[in-house]
């Protein structure tokens, strides 16, 4: 049964003060897949950070910068998932000497996301595109009700970024997920959200928005 997880309802939002979007009114519902489109500086993160604090339940976020720590290994990164499903006596164990099975589980998500044999390489030797995977491996291993990420295959070539869109889609049932490329979006999405002019123009299924709707998000 499908279950509405967040609403906003003709709410202005911004920060320190000033608006970024106005009127803003908006449901997500278990089992969407939402595109956030429009053009950089409109308001995608803004709409995303709100609704993931809007959000109940286990939640998955991938931020637009990836929120890596560059010393520590991909394992370790991709362990902070999980960090709250644990004691802090087990973590600082984990930080220094992680288990086999520890290992073996984060060596999973690594694979999904192709970065076999890189769990031990500090994540600031890795390129934009292995860090972009190491930050997804995070939210796979964390899993959750619905994962909100920020542009998170922006590194990665198309077709790579529909797989690892696709082992997203795998784990979690809901996503809302700011993208810059268009066709992936209309090939990824069950609704697209459009903003231009500090408001939604858009709220749509994929086939139902014009080449000239999405135009209009980039002029
Ligand atoms: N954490 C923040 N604190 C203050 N202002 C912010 C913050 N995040 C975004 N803004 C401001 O909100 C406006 C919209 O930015 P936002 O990051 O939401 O757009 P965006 O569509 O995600 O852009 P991009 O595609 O470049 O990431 C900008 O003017 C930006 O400076």
């Amino acid at each position: 049964m499908t279950r509405v997880l967040a609403t906003l309802e003709n709410e202005d939002l911004g920060w320190d003060g000033k608006t970024v979007l106005a009127g803003v009114s908006l449901s997500v519902a278990s089992g969407e897949r939402l595109a956030l489109l429009g053009k950089s500086g409109a308001g995608k993160s803004t709409l995303l950070t709100t609704i993931y604090s809007r959000l109940l339940g286990r939640i998955a976020y991938v931020p637009q910068d990836t929120g890596l720590v560059g010393p520590l290994s991909a394992f370790h990164n991709v362990w902070m998932g999980r960090l709250d499903d644990h004691r802090t006596a087990r973590n600082l164990r984990t930080l220094v000497w992680p288990s086999k099975a520890e290992r073996a589980t984060v060596d999973t998500v690594l694979d999904a996301t192709g970065l076999s044999g890189l769990g031990r390489r500090p994540v600031m030797n890795l390129s934009g595109g292995q860090k972009q995977r190491v930050a997804l491996s995070r939210a796979l291993l964390r899993g959750g009700d619905v994962v909100l990420a920020d542009e998170p295959v922006s590194a990665v070539d198309v077709t790579q970024g529909a797989e690892l869109l696709a082992r997203l889609d795998e784990t979690f049932a809901t996503s809302v997920i700011a993208m810059h490329d268009v066709e992936m979006a209309k090939g990824w999405a069950t609704r697209i959200i459009g903003i231009a002019g500090g408001r939604i123009v858009l709220d749509c299924t994929p086939t139902e928005a014009s080449d000239a709707d999405i135009a209009a998000l980039y002029v």
